[in-house]
């Protein structure tokens, strides 16, 4: 099957979206047990931002994860559970306003208390998402760092987004050489990405050799550059996905796109039958083929949801549109 053809070096081919998805969403064969379809664990939500936790996090679930957990601060978390009562909820997060009576030693404290909370639940997931409404507190920011280094230890994958990007950004050694990470930058996000990483600004007449060159200098992460036609590369080639999606730009559509990247990447890396093995899927990284997979979702529910609800289309809408554009390629029975 010839689902992924691409080019090197400076060109791009649209990547076969639909052969993808059908070809890593998995069976609903009565022998699985829960949790098989994939436990996805969401690293966000602090005092101003609620929807972009809970948006990854449903959309993991409404595209047929099993579980998904979302780590945030405390008061994000009570408002998190009283949009669904599906998500399991952490409050564990810590913002420095909180604790800004606490010295040094005081915030060691807090800090290890916070990994430790975390390590009873990592080896549990397929995969991370890392910022989606986390904020820019720098000691959380801290906590979130080492969260990370113990999830790259376990060789859990990373998928990156929003204030995690920022994280990143300024941390570069967390997902420098990490195979299993992926960043999902938007203009701003990608903008600040190319800056620091290869010392210039965007370069929109070498879109793909730009590309190439920013995932190939942190050591082949896998990238996903949002915008009108989304661009992925992990540094070997550039593929694309651009089907028709929707012209409103609401926020929180990029939340929806890194849960739906953490559930395809973790179904991609489960895909290691024999026909399977043969195929070039199989030839691809996971990483590349859930990035492709999330955006092609994406873009199709979006489309639908605009179909619609027109101008007043907003994120939960696209959410609600998820299972059945997964359904039109993938069917369940
Ligand atoms: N409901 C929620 O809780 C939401 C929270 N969000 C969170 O908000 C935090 C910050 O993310 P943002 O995406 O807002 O931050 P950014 O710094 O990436 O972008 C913010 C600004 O960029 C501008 N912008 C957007 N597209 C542009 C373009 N093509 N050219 C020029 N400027 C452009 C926007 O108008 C906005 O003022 C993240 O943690 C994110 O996850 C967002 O995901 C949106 C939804
Ligand atoms: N100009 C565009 N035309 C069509 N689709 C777009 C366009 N810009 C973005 N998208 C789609 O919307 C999705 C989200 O991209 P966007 O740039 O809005 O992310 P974001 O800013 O991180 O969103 P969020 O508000 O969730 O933080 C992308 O996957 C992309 O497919
Ligand atoms: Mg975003």
């Amino acid at each position: 099957m010839e689902a992924v053809k691409c080019l090197s070096g400076g060109a791009s081919l649209e990547a076969n979206a639909e052969s993808v998805l059908r070809a890593i969403t998995p069976s609903l064969d009565p022998t699985r047990h829960k949790g098989q379809a994939g436990k996805i664990a969401v690293i966000g939500g602090c005092r101003e931002y609620t929807g972009a936790p809970y948006f990854a996090a449903i959309s993991a679930l409404k595209i047929g994860a099993d579980l998904s957990h979302v780590f945030c601060t405390e008061g994000a978390a009570t408002v998190i559970k009283s949009y669904s009562p599906e998500l399991i909820v952490h409050p564990i997060l810590e913002e420095s306003y909180n604790i800004s009576g606490v010295n040094d030693e005081g915030k060691r404290d807090i800090s290890k208390k916070i990994l430790s909370e975390f390590d009873k639940w990592m080896e549990r997931f397929d995969c991370l998402v890392v910022g989606p409404g986390l904020g820019r507190d720098p000691f959380l920011l801290e906590c979130v760092s080492k969260i990370m280094t113990r999830a790259r230890q376990s060789n859990v994958p990373i998928v990156v987004d929003g204030d995690g990007l920022f994280l990143v950004t300024n941390s570069i050694e967390l997902v420098s050489g990490y195979r299993l990470a992926v960043l999902t930058p938007n203009v701003n996000e990608y903008k600040r990405l190319v800056q620091k990483v290869l010392g210039c600004d965007v370069n929109d007449q070498n879109t793909h050799g730009e590309l190439l060159s920013l995932s190939k200098q942190i050591g082949n992460v896998t990238i996903l550059r949002k915008g009108k036609s989304d661009l992925i590369s992990d540094g070997e080639k550039v593929q694309s996905v651009s089907i028709y999606g929707s012209p409103r730009r609401c926020g929180g559509q990029g939340d929806i796109l890194s849960g739906s990247v953490a559930v395809f990447l973790s179904w991609a890396r489960q895909c290691n039958s024999a026909a399977e093995r043969e195929s070039t899927i199989s030839r691809t990284n996971p990483t590349v083929l859930g990035c492709i997979a999330g955006s092609a979702l994406l873009r199709k529910a979006a489309a639908l949801a605009f179909e619609h609800k027109k101008r007043s289309t907003l994120t939960t809408d696209i959410i609600e549109h998820l299972g059945q554009s997964l359904e039109a390629i993938s069917p369940a029975s």
